[in-house]
């Protein structure tokens, strides 16, 4: 029953509809008492003969309008509360999604994309039942059932009533223990669902290895086990499940058993007439209901508590990096300068980064170049906000990025990232993706700056082409060039490519760089990439070994120092040599 008070919110919210629903439902629940008791009556007249044609005709009458009534209520109460139920999951659905997109990067590296997606189904649809079913169940049970029984105290007889409410205390102890049981195996069977739900986007998403390393068959049995799985806890769920009807029909039976053997005695004792023994015995069938009901509201509640428990476990999960009080509410601009001492990742023991020192005016541009894994990635990071907890400080233009608002500091970034993501979408949408209704001619002009527009125009519908599966597959190079004149159409403060040129020819990355050159003269851009290349003709370059910066220069000052960066540099002139067969053109 503390979900209710949990839900307290939303009651409130609509309560309107609520206290409507449930007075059309106690009207049905009083309506309900007459047809019985008509039936006795009726039943009594003919035993004593007093039923005239006109008498029959009347008490028809009212049966039928009490019928109509009834109808039109119930039809009206559903609308309702099943209404506000569905408003309810609404509700919870776009709470959760808004909160999922304001969740810092390590919250998705410790949670699995299965497991929040079946928290987005199955555990709100479990909360949506406590407001519809469970709101009815409630009332069912308690109103509808009390009215039937004090209606078989007060107006037959209280006598027999007491005697065919003896099996319910036995109902209310078994209900409550499938309950508990229903609730464990419910929890387990979700788990399970959320193990092949995870294994199902996995699958999807990974198709193309899949089929690469030949491996479907092996997919699919690992599918087929995972889903019976699922099935064999589902079985489970079901055999509680299908415990809680026998069980109450079990009692309902003895019910009658009891107020037909003390009726008959109580009409063989003159205390009783046939009529209301009658009456009783359909009042006893309304009670199947309420009592069936009182078995349901502990299922749903179970279920729906430990949903929504979950539910708010998962919107309890704090936003790791918020603003502070008295951020600026300003976009940053001007020159970026690290000062940082150290930086561990949440949970690890070696430091990412150490001694990182440097400063980049407004307008030049960083090259950063390192062996994977020497922390180039985690500098970008640290600098887009994405984490904190280090010791030292990280400017940009006159404050630390911290003194930002999130939203206004994220604005200052165009990022292209590693792993470039393309929606299935048309290749303008792709591109104009956080201003849909840019004009063409600034689409456009992105496009040709990540020298992809030439691309554009040879596939089928152009701009209007599809990209993903439901279209066209690009190259890994296409893929970054339109990642790129994404983060272009921005025309951000501070362009940073984390190594988003790796998979362009080194002819096109030449073009590339002398365009974003020549158009980002006024503007910060930072190139973290392996090939030494594409960070050449940068300002000041960097170079990171085991997250420590080992040199920092010019290219020219890095060349004529003969260390980390030199050697780095002949080892590629010398790959570039072999892939050209030996001759070197210069
Ligand atoms: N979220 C994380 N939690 C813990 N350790 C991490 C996390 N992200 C990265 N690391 C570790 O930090 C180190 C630096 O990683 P980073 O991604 O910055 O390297 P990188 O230089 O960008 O490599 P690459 O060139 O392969 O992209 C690596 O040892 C990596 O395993």
């Amino acid at each position: 029953m503390k979900v209710f008070f949990k839900l307290k919110w939303f009651f409130i919210e609509k309560k309107k509809e609520y206290i409507i629903g449930l007075i059309m439902l106690t009207f049905v629940a009083i309506l309900n008492l007459l047809p019985p008791k008509i039936i006795g009556y009726i039943i009594d007249e003919i035993a004593a003969k007093h039923l005239t044609p006109a008498s029959l005709v009347k008490w028809m009458t009212i049966l039928v309008l009490v019928a109509l009534f009834m109808y039109l209520l119930r039809f009206y109460w559903r609308l309702l509360i099943f209404g506000s139920s569905n408003y309810l999951a609404k509700t919870l659905r776009e709470k959760l999604f808004s909160h999922f997109t304001k969740l810092s990067p390590s919250f998705y590296q410790s949670r699995r994309v299965g497991d929040l997606m079946a928290h987005a189904t199955n555990d709100i649809s479990a909360v949506q039942q406590i407001a519809g079913v469970g709101i009815l169940t409630l009332f069912d049970s308690i109103a509808t059932g009390g009215f039937v029984i004090l209606a078989m105290a007060f107006t037959i007889d209280w006598r027999l009533t007491l005697i065919a409410l003896i099996p319910m205390p036995f109902m209310a102890l078994s209900t409550s223990y499938y309950g508990k049981l229903l609730h464990k195996r419910f929890g387990v069977a979700q788990a399970a669902f959320s193990d092949l739900n995870d294994k199902t986007q996995e699958s999807i998403s990974g198709i193309k290895v899949i089929k690469t390393f030949g491996q479907q068959k092996e997919d699919i049995e690992e599918f087929k086990s995972l889903s019976n799985s699922v099935v064999e806890k589902n079985m489970q769920v079901a055999k509680v499940d299908s415990l809680f009807d026998p069980t109450i029909s079990l009692i309902v039976g003895i019910s009658f058993l009891l107020s037909l053997a003390f009726g008959a005695k109580f009409i063989v004792d003159g205390t009783m007439t046939i009529g209301d023994l009658i009456a009783f015995n359909t009042y006893l069938g309304l009670l199947v209901w309420p009592m069936l009901a009182f078995g349901m509201l502990f299922n749903i509640l179970e279920r729906g508590s430990a949903s929504y428990d979950r539910i708010e476990e998962l919107l309890g999960v704090p936003m790791d990096i918020q603003d502070k009080p008295d951020a600026i509410d300003q976009q940053p601009k001007g020159d970026i300068r690290f000062e940082l001492e150290n930086f561990t990742f949440p949970g690890e023991q070696v430091s990412a980064l150490k001694h990182i020192h440097f400063e980049l005016k407004r307008g030049e541009t960083l090259g950063i170049v390192g062996k994977t894994g020497s922390g180039k990635t985690t500098l970008l990071k640290l600098l887009m906000r994405e984490y904190e907890g280090y010791d030292g400080t990280i400017h940009f233009g006159s404050h630390k990025i911290d003194a930002y608002k999130k939203e206004r500091l994220k604005e200052a970034f165009g990022y292209v990232p590693q792993d470039h993501f393309l929606f299935s979408t048309t290749i303008f949408s792709n591109i104009a993706f956080i201003n849909p209704t840019v004009e063409k001619e600034k689409v456009e002009r992105a496009a040709k700056i990540a020298h992809i527009h030439e691309d554009i125009l040879r596939f089928p519908d152009g701009y209007e082409t599809i990209v993903g599966e439901r279209g066209v597959s690009l190259s890994g190079g296409q893929k970054q060039r339109i990642s790129i004149a994404r983060a272009l159409l921005l025309n951000p403060e501070l362009l940073i490519l984390d190594d988003s040129l790796s998979a362009v020819d080194a002819k096109t990355e030449e073009a590339i760089i002398t365009s974003l050159k020549a158009e980002r003269q006024h503007a910060t851009t930072i190139i973290t990439s392996h090939r030494l290349s594409a960070i050449e003709h940068a300002d000041l370059i960097i170079v990171l070994h085991e997250g420590t910066i080992v040199e920092k220069g010019t290219h020219e000052e890095l060349m004529a120092k003969k260390g980390k960066y030199y050697e780095m540099y002949q080892l590629q002139q010398l790959e570039k040599l072999v892939e050209k067969g030996g001759y070197c053109d210069e």
